[in-house]
């Protein structure tokens, strides 16, 4: 299963020999310098990475044949002259906050010299670099290796006290999948400096100073950029790492299955034919709407973007797993970004906040950053879909579709990470206490069985489902203007019958279930809609008729045009209706003229308040 499986982080050593007593415990050996850590910090080697641990170490690749604009050849390992050269050459490496690019030293201290300023030698690019961009992939489990290429885009070089804090990488060009670190020799190599990338609850470590005093090593990682890392501090010498976008060339194309899945595809399709069987069978047992709605959420396991989101361009294990729902005919997918937004109160943590307030408006100096703040109440939340993507592209009607897919998540796992992957933070602002938000972003697929194409909009709920069909029926319109061809046609009434049907199991019991709105917006599409809706115009009329507020309803129902036509036509139904209506007004006529009134509560007259006064007494005429 080598090649379905797919790695987050892969890293590559320089293979040097083993040395005992390493001061932090890890040799520079290829074993011990790369490790899976859990969250909790507890290491143990990964056995996956056995195969890489065999293969060829970069030493024997060649160096780059490095030149740097201004500063001419650079020769490798990096001496101190060519070193010093570099630092003066290059400036200091902001990093991306919001849509802008931030200096702080904090979060980031390193020099970089733009990739238009260094040359690494077109043989060393072609030859070389193909090498190990080919490696990085396999591990890495992108599916189509062919068309990745890496894009240089920085010289990095870290001094001690160097480091870059917890990020991920933005896309910084089209079809970018993922970031390449390739580590230079220098003589004298460095200290300190661990990269650490993060992932769905792992964490994998590079040691990048083990080896870095091997003159003719280059070390490697590459992961996907949407994987959090850092780089901690540089503790002595100096490191050099170019840094490469992953890239995708060419559309991605949608991926068959691997060969490996058969039987997991066919176990897939008879799973699917069982729900699909079950749907169909009335379960009045069954209880919540979840249980029995027709559609299902699968988490992806990487973050995506809407620029980045594509069935071909999927990042390892999302890759075999999506390639394997679409690769079942039974099944119909999409696949979405899901949103949270959370804003809430700030955990008051000390008895004497409100001295720290103070302490916080009176000094400019008190740091009121909110960096180790927790969210208490929260205030609003909101889960939203930002992109519904079919095999096909984008589907535009889908975005509007209010489904809270976290109620559908196959296993009941849970769609978002404890963590948020962005926060905010906002101080006290005059009478207002500090507040937090939270974004956290995660990447679905949706599935539904095939016969059911409305599953979602039904599983979004009535609304959904009228609006789906409004859409429709106007779309319907729009394609008979153009004069669409037959089959279009054919399966666009197939569609707008099949979200007819869809209403009518939402209703439930029938017509009674439905909120009076919608009682209304029906009415159009029974008294004037295709057949198989005017099929449902007994049912609708009798429910209309027993309802507690069948008064409102026909008030609201016979101005609307469908059913204005239907009574005037003399349709028996509508007729019903009509005749009801009369019905009640006859018995409000027999009750007699209202005694008029007028009664004005409100009034006032400017200048002569004892007029006002005596238009808001009761005055009836007797
Ligand atoms: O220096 C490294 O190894 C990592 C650099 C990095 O994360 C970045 O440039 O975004
Ligand atoms: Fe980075």
């Amino acid at each position: 299963m080598a090649d379905t499986k797919g790695s987050f982080a892969w890293i590559k050593d320089c293979g040097c020999a083993s040395k005992d007593g390493d001061e932090d415990g890890a040799s520079c050996s290829q074993e011990s310098s790369l490790h899976d850590e859990d969250l909790d910090g507890q290491s143990n080697v990964d056995s996956d990475t056995d195969d890489e641990e065999r293969s060829p170490a970069y030493d024997l690749r060649r160096l780059p044949s490095l030149s740097v604009r201004g500063v001419g050849p650079v020769p490798l390992p990096l001496g101190r002259e060519s070193a010093a050269a570099l630092l003066s050459a290059g400036s200091p490496a902001p990093y991306g906050h919001g849509l802008s690019t931030v200096l702080d030293p904090e979060v980031r201290r390193s020099t970089q010299l733009d990739a238009a300023e260094v040359d690494v030698g077109a043989g060393w690019r072609e030859e070389e670099l193909a090498g190990i961009v080919a490696d990085a992939c396999a591990a890495l489990g992108v599916r189509s290796p062919s068309s990745a290429r890496a894009h240089l885009y920085k010289l990095l070089l870290y001094e001690p006290g160097g480091h870059f804090r917890p990020h991920r990488d933005t896309e910084k060009e089209p079809g970018m999948f993922g970031t390449l670190v390739v580590q230079l020799p220098v003589a004298g190599g460095h200290e300190g400096g661990e990269l650490r990338v993060r992932h769905a609850g792992q964490v994998r470590v590079w040691r990048t100073a083990a080896g870095s005093q091997e003159p003719a090593a280059l070390q490697c990682a590459a992961f996907y950029a949407d994987c959090e890392h850092e780089l901690t501090m540089i503790t002595s010498g100096l490191r050099a790492a170019l840094v490469f976008n992953l890239v995708q060339t060419g559309p991605g194309r949608v991926q068959r299955p691997p060969r490996q899945f058969i039987r997991a595809a066919n176990a897939l399709t008879a799973a699917v034919r069982a729900w699909d069987a079950a749907l169909a069978v009335p379960d009045p047992g069954a209880g919540s709407k979840v249980q029995a709605a027709a559609v299902r959420v699968v988490p992806l396991d990487h973050q995506y973007t809407k620029t980045n989101l594509s069935f071909g361009r999927l990042k390892g294990r999302d890759a075999a797993v999506v390639s394997l729902l679409h690769g079942c005919k039974e099944l119909g997918v999409h696949l979405v970004l899901v949103h949270k937004h959370v804003r809430g109160n700030v955990q008051a943590r000390y008895p004497w906040d409100h001295k720290r307030r103070r302490r916080c408006e009176d000094s400019a100096d008190e740091d009121d950053s909110g960096d180790d703040a927790e969210m208490d109440d929260i205030i609003e939340e909101e889960v939203t879909t930002q992109l519904w993507l079919s095999p096909r592209g984008p589907e535009d009607e889908m975005s509007g579709v209010g489904i809270e897919l976290d109620d559908f998540v196959l296993d009941d796992k849970e769609l978002f990470f404890q963590d948020p992957d962005r926060r905010e933070y906002e101080g006290y602002m005059g009478n207002y206490g500090p507040t937090l938000q939270y974004w956290y972003y995660s990447t679905v697929a949706v599935i539904w069985p095939r016969s059911r194409p409305m599953a979602v909009f039904e599983a979004a709920g009535f609304s959904a489902v009228l609006d789906a069909l409004e859409w429709r029926l106007a779309d319907e319109g729009r394609q008979a203007s153009q004069q669409q061809q037959g089959t279009e046609v054919e399966a666009g009434a197939r569609d707008v019958q099949e979200l007819f049907a869809a209403l009518i199991r939402l209703a439930g019991s029938g017509f009674a279930a439905l909120g009076a709105g919608q009682i209304v917006a029906l009415s159009k599409h029974v008294f004037a809609g295709a057949a198989a809706f005017r099929a449902h115009l007994p049912a609708f009329c009798a429910a209309v008729l027993d309802r507690p507020d069948r008064k409102e309803l026909l008030l609201a129902l016979l101005p609307e045009v469908a059913v204005a036509e239907a009574v005037r036509a003399g349709e028996p139904h509508a007729m019903t209706l009509a005749e009801a209506m009369a019905a009640q007004l006859e018995a409000v006529v027999a009750r007699g003229p209202p005694a008029p009134s007028f009664e004005q509560p409100d009034a006032r007259v400017p200048g002569y308040p004892q007029v006002g006064t005596s238009l808001c007494n009761e005055m009836r005429m007797q």
